[in-house]
Formats: C-alpha cells, sequence, structure tokens
C-alpha cells in the first residue's frame, strides 16, 4: 500500500497551486468572437478547497475546461504548481457532471483506466484500485457494468477514477447536480472526508448555493456580462463538517450573505434587474 501512503503525505501537500492571470475566453459565434470571459485573475493554495458559483452562463465551466487544458485562453494564461497549462494532463482530474464511465466496461476496468494509459503493471493498479473501491464502498461492485449502479455509486466510482492518477487538483463540474438530496448529502460528506485524506486541491463547480457553503474554504461567486469574480467569500466554518452544520447560525448567515450576491448577479442575467 505504499503508493497510497505516500499520496497523503506533505509532498502531495504542496502541489496544487493554481495561478490564473488575466485570463480572458471568447467563443466563435456566427463567425463573430463572443467574449465569455474577461481578466480573470485568482490564486488557489495547495490543498484549498474552492467553489465556483453563479447563474447560469457566467462561465464557470468555461474556467474549469480551462484549468483542465481543454480549451485554450484567448489572452491570460493558466498555471499549475508554475506550469503553464496547454493540454489536459494526469496531475489534473476531471469529475463530470453526467456520469461519464465508459458502459462496456466494469466498475474496476473503468476506475484502472487512467493507471493502465500510464503504464502502471497489473499488480499495482490492482492494489491502487481495490484499495479506492474499498474506500467508497463500491468493492463488492467491482465486477459491475455501469447499468447496474445507481447515479450515487456511478458518481463515487468517477471520482476514484480520477483520484486514483493522485492528481494535484481535482476538477469537478457540478458532480452531484443529478443525484437525489439524500444522496447527495452522502457524497458531499464522503467527499470531504477523501479529500481531507488526500489534500489535494478541489475547484468544485455547483449551482447550489448550500452545497459551496458546506464544502468550501472559499466561494468563488461569479457574476455575467462578461463572465467574472464579483467577490470571494471566505467560509470559516469548523471542519471535518457534517451534515448538521447547515442547521447552525454561521451557516445559516453565510448561505444569506451569498444568497443575496447570487440573486443579484441572476436577475442581471436574466434582465430583469
Ligand atoms: N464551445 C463553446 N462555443 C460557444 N460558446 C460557448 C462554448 N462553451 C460555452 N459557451 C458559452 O459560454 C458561456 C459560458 O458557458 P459556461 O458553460 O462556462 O457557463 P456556466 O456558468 O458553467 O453555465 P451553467 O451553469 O449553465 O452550466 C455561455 O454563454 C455558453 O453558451
Amino acid at each position: 500500500m505504499t503508493m497510497l501512503i505516500e499520496q497523503g503525505t506533505p509532498q502531495q501537500a504542496l502541489k496544487g497551486l493554481v495561478e490564473v492571470e488575466d485570463l480572458s475566453i471568447c467563443f466563435q459565434r456566427k463567425g463573430q468572437l463572443i467574449p465569455v470571459l474577461e481578466s480573470i485573475d485568482f490564486t488557489i493554495a495547495p490543498g484549498e478547497f474552492v467553489c465556483l458559483l453563479g447563474p447560469s452562463g457566467c462561465g464557470k465551466s468555461t474556467i474549469l475546461n480551462a484549468i483542465a487544458g481543454f480549451i485554450k485562453p484567448y489572452s491570460g494564461s493558466v498555471t499549475v504548481d508554475r506550469k503553464r497549462i496547454v493540454r489536459p494532463g494526469a496531475d489534473r482530474g476531471f469529475v463530470f457532471q453526467q456520469y461519464s464511465l465508459l458502459p462496456w466496461k466494469t466498475t474496476f476496468q473503468n476506475v484502472e483506466f487512467g493507471l493502465k494509459i500510464q503504464g502502471i503493471p497489473a499488480a499495482k493498479r490492482k492494489e491502487i484500485v481495490n484499495y479506492y473501491l474499498n474506500r467508497v464502498g463500491l468493492y463488492k461492485h467491482r465486477n459491475s457494468y455501469p447499468y447496474q449502479l445507481s447515479g450515487g455509486m456511478q458518481q463515487r466510482a468517477s471520482i476514484i477514477r480520477a483520484l486514483v492518477n493522485s492528481p494535484s487538483v481535482l476538477l469537478m463540474d457540478e458532480p452531484f447536480a443529478a443525484l437525489d438530496a439524500q444522496t447527495r448529502h452522502m457524497m458531499q460528506e464522503l467527499l470531504l472526508d477523501i479529500w481531507s485524506e488526500l489534500k489535494a486541491t478541489v475547484i468544485f463547480v455547483t449551482h447550489d448555493i448550500e452545497e459551496a457553503v458546506f464544502l468550501s474554504d472559499r466561494i468563488f461567486v461569479m457574476g455575467v456580462n462578461p463572465g467574472r469574480i464579483k467577490q470571494i467569500v471566505d467560509v470559516p466554518l469548523e471542519r471535518p463538517r457534517h451534515i448538521d452544520i447547515m442547521v447552525t447560525s454561521e451557516f445559516l448567515q453565510l448561505n444569506r450573505e451569498v444568497f443575496e450576491l447570487i440573486r443579484e448577479e441572476t436577475l442581471k442575467s436574466m434582465e430583469l434587474s
């Protein structure tokens, strides 16, 4: 289990510095360049948990995709651990909203996939994958195919599929949005549990204010037209966090503060203000 233990060492905790400088992104629409994000600047410390929250279309996924290396900046730069991002890489894991497991592979094979590509020997792959399958309660489903798993199980598999590569940054695009409330809360607690062990940097996109407050060290509240970071809200709630924290006055106060910020931007995006 050495490789697994190494993942939680201070060496790992020093990785995952994300720096975004003067980032602008444009897309082509009907032959015209449309700016989607303008002059975005932020730094995320190694091991930090940050949520991107904002109205639909403000560019949350676009920021995530730029850090993942799926899209290129129009201007400015994105670096992870001081290396400029020009393409996807194993240092960044991605978890999508839609269950993105390969339907013709079993849970084990799906989770193992990235390790295989990296050329990790079969015995080591088995050790790592089984550790994570056990960690999220999927070991007994290791030979099941995605269609035999519930939504929550599929998302647990998607998360550990990203984690087996020991990414220094985990990028999550509304990973729990399609789950029922009960399963979502369980997944949120599980994610915090795993994150507190691995200490990877997490950048998590969500529409859900409660989810953002529950998970984050900081919330980047985004605005529209053009997409930008309107305000950064610190979340000084104690860790470890359990779902009961959601009824405390501190939590509700933060919730309200973020709600007001988002409401203003949502009205703007709907052109109602
Ligand atoms: N490949 C693309 N080509 C053209 N326009 C795009 C492309 N990807 C995103 N956009 C546009 O960029 C803007 C930001 O999209 P993005 O998906 O990043 O927003 P979002 O905040 O994640 O939205 P949502 O919360 O609805 O998922 C939107 O207006 C979207 O239509």
